[in-house]
């Protein structure tokens, strides 16, 4: 079996949660000291590492970064290399990130690279967010690991493998998380009139939510709100005391994304009128935009459109998150959607890349990153 659909298999059983990726973490560092050392130089930070592999004539220092954890999710993908840590699952590809940048250190360590490289493997990605605390680290104790330039990529389900797209500007929008909890008063199914049901109430708020994007977002704009998990009471036939809803808002610009808590504030405050419950927003992490520098990504289109096998797509944006934002806000660069052809999408129970992506995006970020 290929060396990276390998490495791609052992990571996809070992999926762990943001800033828990200790057996990812190990298996990474045990995989980083096979390769030759000379360039190489490598740091950890919490369950994140940084390799620095030295160039040979530097005149700057390009950043590469992939995430690393998992999502609570049960696979059901039925592989036999399924994840061995029942309820996580790699769902949004972050194995097959980190295999490539396996692949892109190993390459660079075999072949010292003309300018300096420095690789980020980095922590919950998909939540809390390990990008920021990441770059606070960097900037206030360890400066000399910054880039000068910046790059990632992301897997997308919906293209064929060899496809590069991407755009200049604004790729993926603004998100903030929402939890939302509602008590009330708890009490026998038979008599509701005595009781303050957060059932209703939650149910209520969530059709009532749901007014915010067809109702108060300009038509020309674009947002999200999104509650994907609702829980309340503890059995059928007594009226729930709390509930309490998770979601995520999404939007193009930091102004909707006011806009879009104000409405959720009125809103609530209007579930706490009716009925006559307590209701309390907690909007958990934040990520920034993810805005491409226009030069940066006409690079990466114009490389995909000489390099074999590869190609270019200027892709509209779309409103998935990436805490790679925060890189972007403070260092020029981009991120690229990789081609993944597989049925099933992002976040998906069933998703199931095709492995031919590795070697093919290996290759193709180790020759975009000597070119540059
Ligand atoms: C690429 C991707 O799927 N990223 C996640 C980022 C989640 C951020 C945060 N936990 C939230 O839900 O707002 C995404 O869901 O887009």
């Amino acid at each position: 079996m290929d060396t990276l659909v390998q490495i791609r298999r052992e990571l996809h059983q070992i999926p762990e949660l943001g800033f828990k990726e200790f057996k990812t973490q190990k298996y990474l560092l045990e995989k980083i000291s096979e390769f030759p050392q000379n360039y190489l130089s490598v740091t950890t930070w919490k369950t994140g590492i940084v390799v620095q592999i030295e160039g040979s004539n530097p005149t700057k220092t390009i950043g590469w970064r992939s995430d690393i954890d998992g999502l609570p999710i049960v696979e059901e993908t039925g592989l036999p290399y399924s994840s061995i840590h029942e309820g996580n699952m790699h769902a949004c590809g972050h194995d097959c990130h980190m295999t490539i940048t396996l692949g892109l250190v190993q390459a660079l360590a075999s072949n010292q690279p003309e300018q300096n490289v420095v690789v980020y493997f980095q922590p919950a990605e998909e939540g809390p967010g390990g990008a920021k605390p990441m770059l606070e680290w960097l900037k206030t104790e360890r400066p000399d690991l910054l880039p000068d330039e910046i790059y990632a990529l992301h897997i997308a389900p919906e293209y064929p493998v060899g496809t590069v797209a991407t755009r200049p500007g604004l790729l993926f929008a603004n998100t903030s998380e929402l939890f939302i909890d509602l008590k009330g008063k708890g009490g026998h199914a038979a008599y509701p009139h005595k009781t303050k049901d957060m059932t209703v109430a939650a149910a209520n708020l969530i059709v009532q939510l749901q007014t915010i994007v067809s109702r108060n977002v300009d038509p020309m704009d674009s947002a999200v709100v999104t509650i994907g998990k609702m829980t309340s009471g503890t059995v059928q036939n007594i009226i729930a005391e709390n509930a309490r809803l998770e979601g995520t808002i999404r939007t193009l610009n930091a102004q909707a994304m006011a806009e879009v808590k104000r409405r959720i504030e009125a809103i609530c405050a209007g579930i706490e009128a009716s009925f006559d419950c307590e209701v309390s927003i907690d909007y958990g992490s934040m990520y920034y935009e993810v805005n491409n520098h226009p030069e940066s990504a006409k690079r990466l289109l114009d490389f995909a459109d000489q390099f074999e096998g590869a190609t270019s797509y200027h892709c509209p944006a779309a409103m998935t998150g990436e805490d790679f934002g925060y890189f972007l806000k403070d260092i020029p660069g981009a991120m690229f959607w990789a081609g993944a052809n597989c049925e099933y999408g992002l976040h998906h129970a069933k998703i199931s890349p095709d492995e031919q992506l590795l070697s093919f995006n290996a290759q193709f970020v180790e020759q975009f990153i000597r070119s540059l």
